[in-house]
């Protein structure tokens, strides 16, 4: 969907023998559109730095633009958003949400509180991945939504309803999107009345949670916490603009050159996350540590170097469900069998991420096994097999599998072919020239 850039049906990657180099990260899924929404919801222009360039956020500025909001790019690195206030000028309108988690969902509950006559729809896979928890919310408190294809999928057809929010609650235990979509809501609920938020079950992938807290706190709104159970917006807070915002870099994408640093020797340093981030996905640097790789951190920036052939892990992953995709891969250069536990959501996501990765795996000669909520990986003796990787549409798939070209398993002379690679488009459209510019002493 990303215009500038033509992709080819598939890449090929010779074995490399070294990585070593610095690598500027893409502005930050995450923030990009929570800020996107957050600055249209409130009072005042916000000047928006870094923002990441990809299909997700694509949609979500397409979504504002149809919604009446208004939002300027003025040069490379700055968009200006002009906020509503908590209003939208635009009562009926169609939006297309490609197949991204982070605009459907907040966007669904934003426009059902505001009120509207609005349809969401998106990619094919975006009408395979739930929402029925959030309409279920939501609904309970008066909203209007129903879903014109499969009941608990998008689309969805939003009407005006008539909110009595003071207590909801919403299943917390298969996306936190859905938690983080509330909240963002909250404050156009509770202009009168205190809103409480009430987890229902367990919340999984909480630090997005923590994301979304502080970015309401940098608009001005903030969220009395009690645990992960409830969640309570005081009456009158109103989304105001910071001024300026800036964009961290993606933890997530990080993850790839890090794990590459781990591998395959480094030193590679990522610069535009390191100790001062708020995304829980600079954690994944903690599971390289535990897999006995060398991480070293500043304010904005971390770097991953090899100490030898990596230790197998067996660990839960669910509070970085995203950049655990990459252990997975990763673990084809351990000593051992790894283990990721607790990434049921995986199977909601992109794809059914926990079946893909292990066919993919296979592939290359691993022995995985898969389960409910878990995979492991045992990698094979000697060489990985030369393999054509399917990506399955999902970015992830595409940006992991980049690693199994990495020289630590001897593969001499195999190329490895990496499917439909135009899937980065979602989160990092230019992420097979970063991963080139790291890449030395091609062998063939
Ligand atoms: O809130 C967010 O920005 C995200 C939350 C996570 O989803 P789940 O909460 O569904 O695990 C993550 O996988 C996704 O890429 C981004
Ligand atoms: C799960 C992901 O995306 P989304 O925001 O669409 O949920 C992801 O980026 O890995």
């Amino acid at each position: 969907m990303t215009q500038q850039k033509q992709y080819p049906h598939h890449i090929d990657l010779k074995p490399v023998m070294h990585v070593e180099g610095v690598v500027r990260l893409p502005g930050s899924k995450s923030i990009s559109n929570r800020t996107l929404l957050l600055a249209a919801l409130a009072e005042g222009t916000t000047t928006i730095i870094d923002l990441l360039a990809s299909d997700d956020t694509l949609v979500m500025l397409g979504a504002l633009r149809s919604l009446g909001l208004t939002w300027e790019q003025v040069d490379e690195h700055t968009h200006i958003v002009h906020g509503g206030g908590g209003t939208l000028p635009v009562h009926e309108a169609d939006l297309f949400m490609g197949n991204a988690g982070t605009a459907i969902r907040p966007l669904t509950a934003a426009l059902a509180v505001i009120g509207g006559d609005y349809t969401l729809h998106g990619v094919t896979r975006m009408h395979e991945r739930p929402i029925g928890d959030l309409v279920d919310a939501l609904n309970a408190i008066g909203a209007q939504i129903e879903y014109t294809g499969v009941e608990g999928f998008p689309p969805l057809r939003i009407r005006r309803g008539h909110i009595h929010a003071q207590r909801l609650s919403v299943r917390g235990n298969v996306s936190s999107q859905f938690l983080t979509a509330l909240l963002m809501a909250a404050p156009l609920m509770a202009r009168e009345q205190a809103v409480t938020i009430d987890v229902v079950g367990e919340l999984i992938s909480k630090p997005y949670i923590e994301i979304t807290l502080n970015l309401m706190r940098r608009f001005g709104v903030t969220v009395e916490q009690d645990g992960w159970q409830s969640f309570t917006v005081q009456p009158g807070q109103r989304y105001a603009s910071p001024g300026t915002i800036h964009v961290e870099g993606d933890a997530s994408s990080a993850s790839y050159f890090l794990a590459a640093g781990a591998i395959g020797g480094g030193p590679i340093r990522v610069e535009g996350v390191g100790r001062d981030s708020i995304q829980g996905d600079v954690r994944f640097a903690e599971a390289l540590e535990q897999m006995g790789a060398t991480i070293t951190r500043g304010d904005n920036w971390i770097e991953a170097r090899s100490n030898g052939v990596l230790k197998a892990i067996d660990a839960d992953f669910n509070h970085i469900p995203d950049a655990a995709m990459t252990i997975a891969v990763a673990a084809l250069y351990a000593d051992g069998t790894t283990t990721l536990r607790n990434i049921a959501s995986w199977r909601v996501k992109e794809t059914d991420r926990l079946a893909a990765m292990a066919t993919e795996l296979r592939k290359l000669g691993a022995i995985v096994v898969e389960g409910p909520d878990f995979i492991s990986v045992t990698p094979p003796e000697g060489e990985l097999r030369a393999a054509t990787i399917d990506t399955y549409d999902d970015h992830r798939m595409a940006m992991c599998f980049s690693l199994a070209s990495l020289d630590g398993k001897a593969r001499r002379g195999n190329t490895m072919r990496i499917n439909d690679p135009k899937c980065v488009a979602k989160t990092f459209p230019d992420y097979f020239d970063a991963f080139a510019g790291i890449a030395h002493e091609n062998l063939i």
